[in-house]
């Protein structure tokens, strides 16, 4: 199926300019290779070693700010609350917490990294479709903003967590509006068939239920489509439509909305997607949702952490095929999942200078993991890239580290985040030792053979 984040093989490979003209934050510079802002990336490379994740504090600034703008710009009265799971970095949510976002969360971890990261309770969405009674209770106790519910069966747990621990449970219900996003078929939400949000038929009266819910307070209905949308508006549209008619409906019998949640899914272009610009989001949020005069919501993840992020990894070996050339990196799929899971495509950026000047071949890049499906790109234009060389993933600042995991037992990649001049590691690259610990073995399987 085509889709946005498939790599259609037609096309030819953006060039390493075009890659950088898009991304201000990095830029190459003669001496030094690629520079993050004011920091050459070979020197994060060569102090915290690779596979390395590493954020720039200004772009998710400016980012912030822009989506922030614009929703200003529109007229609108409007809150942004990042989504943890495109990055759960404390240092990453510190940033956009001290700009003003909130935060948007979908387990207890998260809840907590928001919290730790200092995002006040009061600035928290927590969404998700399976929220357990232990989840729900922390959240109330935390005195988190709203919990977003996705079923009849989760407002009645809601209202038993909230009854038994004497709380008023502040709820927003999740609609499923039954739109096509047009997005890759992993990451779609908006349609009827998907387990997300609740059917469009049914929320009326579940949200007259809620109301009659002594632990409950109604405070509005939220929708979110999908992720990565690239297609113009016109999903967007129909679906802030429908909660808008759904809303009016709810207001003409008395039911209180407090706000509306607009969810997330802005696309970035990874390769040369053309993506909606955030004055046109907030354009298609005024023209459906604005006539209400509520306040609204953002939950934006990828369109402000994405562009903010690169993956540094190193080249382990060049590999010559039969017919092919293999650039095998010290990063896996294990780091960055994405291609492998949807035929993601991301820019690869060599490091040195002089391979931005340099003749360009067709390389298959691949990890060291035991899967024919760890393989980044292929065919990708690149120069001789013999063992040591650096390279940069772009775009890799949302759902790269949080969709990490230590396949083949290989422990979890440390990340950075650059501040102007200024740069730290932020977390620590996970040690051998660390990937063992807490791991038991029975004493009655006796001693080892
Ligand atoms: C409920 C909800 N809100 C927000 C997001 C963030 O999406 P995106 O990173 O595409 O903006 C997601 C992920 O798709 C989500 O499920
Ligand atoms: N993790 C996905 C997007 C899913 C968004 C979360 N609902 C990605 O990398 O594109």
């Amino acid at each position: 199926m085509a889709s946005p984040l498939a790599s259609p093989h037609d096309t030819p490979d953006p060039d390493f300019a075009d890659l950088l003209a898009q991304r201000p934050h990095l830029r190459a510079h003669v001496l030094d290779g690629l520079v993050m802002d004011d920091v050459p990336l070979v020197n994060i490379a060569r102090e915290a070693g690779t596979p390395t994740w590493v954020y720039s504090a200004a772009t998710l600034r400016r980012r912030h700010a822009a989506l922030r703008d614009a929703l200003r710009e529109a007229g609108l009265a409007a809150s942004i609350h990042f989504a943890a799971k495109a990055n759960d970095s404390l240092a990453v949510l510190r940033v956009l917490g001290d700009e003003g976002a909130g935060a948007d969360v979908v387990s207890e971890g998260e809840l907590r990294a928001a919290r730790a990261a200092g995002i006040p309770a009061s600035r928290i969405v927590f969404s998700g479709v399976g929220k357990s009674a232990r989840e729900i209770a922390l959240a109330l106790e935390e005195g988190i903003l709203q919990i977003n519910a996705e079923s009849a069966e989760e407002v009645e747990r809601i209202a038993e967590v909230a009854a038994a621990t004497g709380r008023e449970a502040p709820v927003t219900l999740r609609i499923n509006p039954d739109v096509d996003a047009r997005t890759h078929a992993k990451i779609s939400t908006g349609l009827a068939e998907n387990k997300f949000g609740i059917a469009y038929g049914d929320a009326a009266a579940l949200y007259a239920r809620m109301a009659s819910l002594p632990g409950i307070r109604p405070t509005g209905l939220a929708v979110h489509i999908g992720s990565q949308i690239t297609e113009g508006m016109a999903a967007y549209r129909a679906a802030y439509a429908r909660v808008a008619d759904l809303a009016r409906a709810l207001l003409a019998r008395g039911l209180p909305i407090e706000r509306l949640d607009c969810g997330g899914g802005l696309g970035i272009p990874y390769r040369d997607e053309i993506a909606p610009t955030p004055a046109a989001l907030a354009g298609a949020i005024r023209a459906t949702l604005g006539p209400l005069g509520l306040p609204v919501m953002l939950e934006p993840g990828r369109w402000i952490a994405g562009p903010a992020g690169v993956l540094l990894a190193s080249v382990v070996l060049q590999k010559r095929g039969q017919n092919r050339r293999f650039v095998v990196l010290d990063a896996a799929m294990n780091d960055l999942v994405r291609p492998a899971m949807y035929e993601a495509w991301h820019g690869i950026l060599p490091l040195a200078p002089d391979a931005l000047h340099a003749p360009l071949a067709p390389a298959d890049v691949v990890g060291p993991v035991c899967e024919t499906g760890d393989t980044f790109a292929r065919g990708r234009a690149l120069p001789d890239l013999p063992p040591g060389a650096l390279v940069a993933f772009l775009d890799a600042g949302a759902y790269g580290a949080t969709m990490s995991s230590t396949y083949n037992a290989r422990p979890l990649a440390a990340e950075v985040l650059v501040d102007g001049h200024r740069w730290a590691v932020t977390r620590p690259r996970q040690s051998h030792e660390a990937l063992l610990a807490n791991q038991v073995v029975p004493d009655w399987l006796g001693a080892a053979a």
